[in-house]
């Protein structure tokens, strides 16, 4: 085992510890600082090109609704895009790191870029209902340098019983946010200046989209 893989051990066994004892984890980094800057190159040349897509847009009675709840637009990362790959690399190590430790049985990982411009907002939501989603882990990693309180954007975690705030989280370069999806409804505050991250979701194997092999 190489130094960086040690290191690696022990980065998932503090989460591992986290998600069980807390039901979330926030790091201030996860990743290698040089794929960190160019995810935030990547996502900031998609948004440059438009390439990315206002959220959740369907029918047009919809995504009135949409526009009240959230605001941000977003693009699933492509396997076919080496710094993307290099992403969904990581986040694989990660499952089944996690799968390792907490017997969850993670199948598969999904995640778009999102990109909230000056205003944009997400409501508070919970990302999975209980017994109606495959959706277990939510993950959001950060690519924002230079996040200042007052540019607002923060992601706001609440209790699911009693509503409180359990905390406020930056949306600063690098930082990495995990939480076990049904468990806490979030927000996203309206942000004052461009706000990139990558929104992702470990999943367990849905019975009802395709047979297990
Ligand atoms: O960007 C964030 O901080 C959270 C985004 C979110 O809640 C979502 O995409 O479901
Ligand atoms: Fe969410």
């Amino acid at each position: 085992m190489n130094a960086q893989s040690v290191v690696d051990f022990a980065v998932f066994d503090l989460i591992a510890d986290a998600l069980t004892t807390q039901g979330y984890c926030i790091l201030p980094q996860l990743l290698p600082p040089a794929l960190t800057h160019d995810l935030y190159r990547r996502v900031a040349r998609l948004d440059e090109h438009n390439d990315l897509e206002r959220a959740g847009i369907g029918r047009e009675q919809k995504h009135q609704l949409n526009e009240n709840i959230r605001s941000d637009e977003t693009r699933w990362l492509d396997s076919e895009n080496n710094v993307d790959q290099a992403y969904l690399n990581h986040m694989s190590d990660f499952r089944l790191a996690m799968n390792q430790r907490l017997f969850l049985g993670l199948f598969d990982y999904e995640a778009h870029y999102a990109h909230y411009p000056s205003g944009a907002f997400y409501k508070r939501h919970v990302d999975a209902f209980k017994g109606q989603s495959s959706r277990i882990l939510t993950t959001v990693m950060y690519l924002n340098p230079f996040w200042q309180t007052q540019d607002g954007g923060q992601l706001q975690i609440y209790d699911l019983n009693d509503d409180s705030l359990i905390t406020s989280v930056e949306p600063e370069m690098g930082t990495f946010v995990v939480f076990l999806s049904e468990q806490f409804p979030h927000e996203v505050l309206p942000a004052k200046r461009d706000r990139y991250s990558i929104a992702g979701w470990f999943r367990v194997h849905d019975p009802l989209q395709a047979p297990m092999i």
